[in-house]
């Protein structure tokens, strides 16, 4: 369960989220809304990568910005950009170094990235440099980082911004298959349309907070007039 109550935020004064209450409790939830909205703000509180300036988000029950380290390890957060994400020389590695906290030993460790790995297609790329993987190979890379983890809570930032279709699909299956609560910003509004809940931020506010079928009709709305 995740909370924001009356969180605002602003960068150089200027407010950029205004009194956001919300209680999170279903397993799919995606955010929509239009550039600058405040979306990106608002997920990366949920691992405190922005802290409120005002009000409190909690993450199963932790304050956010009083349990950073504990909520980091139970919140992974993708990014949109994958090269902030990837940190290892080559692809294997940078799966085994998300493993580095688990009571795994180094064979099991290697047999979980190569399951992964091969699991998101990139099987072939084991020991290849990840820096000259494709964009939307990279966007695996870093989400597999992520799952490999099994962290409670998923967070992801326009998760399908580089992905073919194939790998679209493939990236729907896979959330539509977690257990983990599932929170993804994205402009794919397909991609939302068959989670359990869709908020739209508009401005720093929840304008609307409802079904996907609901919420993506007042967006679209909301965006052609
Ligand atoms: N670190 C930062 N410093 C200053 N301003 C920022 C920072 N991060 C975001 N902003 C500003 O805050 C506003 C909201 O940004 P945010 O990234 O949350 O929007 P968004 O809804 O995710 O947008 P998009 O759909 O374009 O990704 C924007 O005007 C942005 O320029």
């Amino acid at each position: 369960m995740i909370t924001f109550d009356h969180v605002s935020h602003g960068y150089d004064g200027r407010p950029v989220l205004r009194d956001v209450s919300l209680t999170l409790g279903e397993r799919r939830i995606g955010i929509v809304g239009a550039n600058g909205s405040g979306k990106s703000t608002l997920a990366r509180m949920l691992n405190a990568l922005v802290l409120p300036d005002t009000g409190t988000v909690t993450v199963n029950g932790l304050d956010v910005a009083k349990n950073k380290r504990q909520v980091r390890r139970d919140v992974g957060f993708i990014f949109s950009d994958p090269d902030r994400q990837i940190i290892m020389p080559t692809v294997r590695e940078d799966i085994e170094l998300s493993l580095r906290r688990t009571s795994l030993s180094k064979d099991e460790r290697a047999r979980k990235a190569t399951d992964v790995l091969t699991r998101f297609g990139l099987g072939a790329h084991l020991d290849h440099p990840a820096n000259r993987l494709s964009g939307g190979q990279k966007q695996l890379l870093a989400l597999a980082s992520i799952l490999v983890t099994e962290p409670r809570v998923i967070v992801a930032d326009e998760p399908t911004t580089l992905l073919d279709l194939r790998n679209a699909a493939l990236l729907r299956r896979t959330f539509a298959g977690l257990d983990e609560q599932l929170i993804v910003v994205s402009h794919d509004l397909e991609f939302v349309g068959d989670f359990d809940r869709v908020i739209v931020i508009d401005d720093g506010r929840v304008a609307a907070d409802d079904t996907p079928a609901a919420a993506l009709a007042f967006y679209r709305a909301r965006m052609t007039t």
